[in-house]
């Protein structure tokens, strides 16, 4: 049994983990860290250093903000992280590529296997297709959705760059814009209301053609399963920074 440190537990996320888990015999959800401290299930801590109870690793959905600290408490307990927190900035980055050299961490702005099957066919397409169709990505999420564009969407168009020899510029939305689309740009696009799950489109358009390549989330249990998926692998590497593709690649 894994037991687990859900943080973010009183989010839309962190209370789908802990539907899945509990409905699991893999999974055993030992504790919550929020901010919001409201009770459930387990107990629920406003910090991960203040958690009393053992557990095997820490399932992050929060806030970017929130991701430094819990590394550096995740780091004074020795515990694997799975962070799929989106939004994060450069500095927060930094703070995890550093932590991953003394714990190991599962990174990923989606975690679901449909994801990460559609950025292997973009890969494949943007390789063919890189002459003479523009590159265009459209995301669309729920209202409530804090970050723009979502990560998905610059996790898409940085595996198109990696291709490409980071030959795309990323043009976010057209607003402002007073001259024609020029070759380079990759341009992206974030649509929100009501409550979409996450659609992702890519779309490579040509003379007198389009390509899209797509993704539609119909529940977020997709990426609750994806998450204790790399819960269950972390728990087994050594210290280092790991993606979806090590776990897809392990099967
Ligand atoms: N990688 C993936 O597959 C997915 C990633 N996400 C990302 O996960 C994050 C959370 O998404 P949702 O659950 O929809 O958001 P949410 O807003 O419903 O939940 C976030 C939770 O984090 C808590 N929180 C915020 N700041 C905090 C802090 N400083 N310390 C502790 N807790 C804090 C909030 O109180 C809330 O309970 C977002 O960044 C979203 O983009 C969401 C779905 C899939
Ligand atoms: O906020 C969400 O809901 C989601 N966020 C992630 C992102 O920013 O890519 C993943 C998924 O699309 C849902």
């Amino acid at each position: 049994m894994i037991r687990i440190i859900i943080h973010g537990c009183n989010g839309k996320m962190g209370k789908v983990v802990a539907k899945l888990a509990a409905e699991s015999h893999d999974f055993k959800i030992v504790a919550g860290v929020d901010k919001n401290i409201s009770p459930l299930d387990f107990p629920v801590y406003s910090d991960l250093k203040d958690v009393k109870e053992e557990a095997d690793v820490v399932i992050d959905f929060s806030y970017h903000e929130a991701v430094p600290n819990l590394v550096k408490a995740a780091l004074q307990k020795k515990l694997p992280v799975v962070i799929a927190t989106t939004g994060l900035s450069e500095e927060e980055l930094k703070v995890i590529e550093e932590a991953s050299k003394e714990i190991p961490i599962f990174k990923s702005a989606n975690m679901s296997l449909g994801v990460n099957i559609l950025i292997n066919l973009v890969k494949e397409a943007a390789k063919i297709l890189q002459q003479d169709f523009d590159i265009e990505i459209i995301e669309k999420h729920h209202n409530m959705k804090k970050d723009a564009p979502s990560g998905t969407a610059l996790m898409i168009a940085d595996s198109i760059n990696q291709v490409l020899n980071d030959k795309k510029e990323y043009v976010y939305g057209r607003h402002t814009k007073t001259e024609q689309r020029k070759p380079n740009e990759l341009g992206i696009h974030a649509v929100r209301g009501g409550t979409i799950v996450g659609e992702h489109q890519v779309i490579f358009a040509g003379h007198d053609e389009v390509i899209t390549i797509s993704h539609s989330a119909q529940s977020r249990e997709i990426f609750g399963y994806g998450a204790l998926q790399a819960a269950k692998f972390i728990i087994n590497q050594k210290p280092g920074l790991y993606t979806m593709e090590d776990l897809v690649k392990k099967g």
